[in-house]
């Protein structure tokens, strides 16, 4: 009797011996492949799905990507976490949070503020390939960790000035664990005071225990209803103004509006009322913002001087970190930000972050900050100087702080 074949017929004559193994073969390397891609399956799965929170419950800030761990687990694990890992993990998440590309960030404000930054680098902030745990994440898991903390209205606010250098001070300052800042600019207090503090609150980050919530709007400086305005919101709020030479600022300022608009008039003939007599127009605003002095009378009728911090522009690009030494220690903060920080961009002319915020890539800011200026008539240039120096020696006396703009 002929030997049964795979299925328990006889193999006909017409089906020879070598036929019916190479069925079988087939057959056998079918169910291995489908093996192999279910076990692939679930193992792509398990890594996306069930990571514990390794590295975050053990203090190692470096293990994984941040906030991955946390992503990945659900909501079971995160109620078991003691409350000072939870904290950091939440930290984690925010700064994780922060690294997303816009497209896939949950603070819209935030992602505006990235896409003037990025310089082209390597990467960019959402390269780690973070962005993916994100869609990948149970439903609910991250709607859940977002809603922790609590949004706050701002303690701190960097009020000016406009071309001061006030974005490099915000993105420096929020490499800090304990600031939490909105990344565009509220103008609440210029031109949506309307809107109410509940829909500026709105605005904020949500914030843990002793963060610090902060924004930037530089207009806030020279609009006169503002120091009323943050006083009556908060009299204890610290402001933080950035200033630079008034000539250099008023060039930079020009520079942005050339900028967007390449028919303006010249800077020279902008800058005089008649030019013929040399009268200079402090009417525009390119002018009218450098007048610190002026500006600064306003709010010392609401806020003491040690409530306010006068910060260097010119410093901020020689040296940052100290500059931010003053700033952590006005706010409060520990001396997180220092030297170990920076480093300065040779393409870029500037300094720049070596790590923004817990990411592992450089940051610098992006092109629309240290733009070239035009060449500027340095009869011109002088001219100005000498209108602006009776203010400026009038603010160095007010502040206390010779800035050095005079020579
Ligand atoms: N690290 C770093 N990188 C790039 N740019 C830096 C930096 N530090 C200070 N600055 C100076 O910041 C100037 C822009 O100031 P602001 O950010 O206050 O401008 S704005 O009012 O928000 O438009 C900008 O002015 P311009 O050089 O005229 O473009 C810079 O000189």
């Amino acid at each position: 009797m002929a030997p049964l074949g795979p299925a328990g017929a006889h193999p006909t004559s017409a089906e020879p011996l070598s036929r019916s193994i190479f069925r079988k073969f087939l057959l056998m390397l079918c169910s291995l492949l489908t093996s192999l891609y279910v076990f692939y399956c679930l193992a792509e799965r398990c890594q996306t799905l069930s990571g514990p929170v390794v590295g975050l419950w053990e203090g190692n800030e470096e293990a994984g990507a941040p906030g991955r761990g946390v992503l990945a687990s659900g909501p079971r694990e995160l109620a078991v976490l003691p409350a000072v890992a939870r904290r950091k993990s939440l930290l984690q998440l925010q700064q994780w949070r922060r690294r997303l590309p816009p497209a896939l960030r949950y603070d819209a404000q935030e992602a505006a503020a990235w896409e003037e930054e990025p310089l082209g680098l390597a990467g960019g902030p959402g390269g780690s390939g973070a962005g993916s745990s994100v869609a990948e994440a149970p439903p609910g898991t991250l709607d859940l960790l977002l809603d922790e903390g609590s949004k706050q209205l701002p303690q701190a606010i960097i009020i000016g000035v406009k071309k001061g250098g006030t974005r490099a001070l915000l993105e420096f300052l929020r490499v800090h664990p304990d600031v939490r800042a909105v990344g565009a600019e509220p103008h609440f207090f210029d031109r949506s005071y309307d809107k109410g503090l509940a829909w500026y609150r709105d605005l904020m980050p949500r914030t843990l225990d002793g963060q610090i919530t902060m924004e930037k709007t530089p207009s806030y400086f020279v609009t006169r209803e503002a120091p009323a305005r943050i006083s009556a919101m908060s009299k204890n709020t610290k402001l933080i103004v950035v200033v630079r030479d008034p000539v250099t600022r008023a060039i930079s300022d020009y520079t942005q509006t050339l900028s967007k608009r390449p028919d303006i008039p010249t800077f020279e003939s902008l800058t005089f009322r008649n030019q013929t007599t040399g009268l200079i127009d402090t009417s525009w605003s390119a002018i009218q913002i450098g007048l610190y002095a002026k500006h600064l009378e306003h709010w010392l009728l609401h806020f003491p001087l040690r409530q306010m911090l006068f910060v260097s522009g010119e410093r901020l690009i020689r040296d940052p970190a100290g500059e931010l030494g003053r700033v952590q220690d006005f706010l409060g903060l520990k001396r997180i930000i220092t030297d170990k920080h920076f480093y300065f961009n040779k393409t870029k002319g500037f300094p720049c972050l070596k790590k923004a915020e817990g990411s592992s890539k450089p940051h610098c800011l992006g092109k629309t900050k240290g733009r070239t200026h035009p060449e500027i008539d340095q009869e011109v240039v002088q001219r100005l100087r000498d209108f602006y120096r009776p203010f400026n020696l009038k603010f160095y006396q007010m502040t206390g702080h010779d800035f050095g703009w005079d020579g």
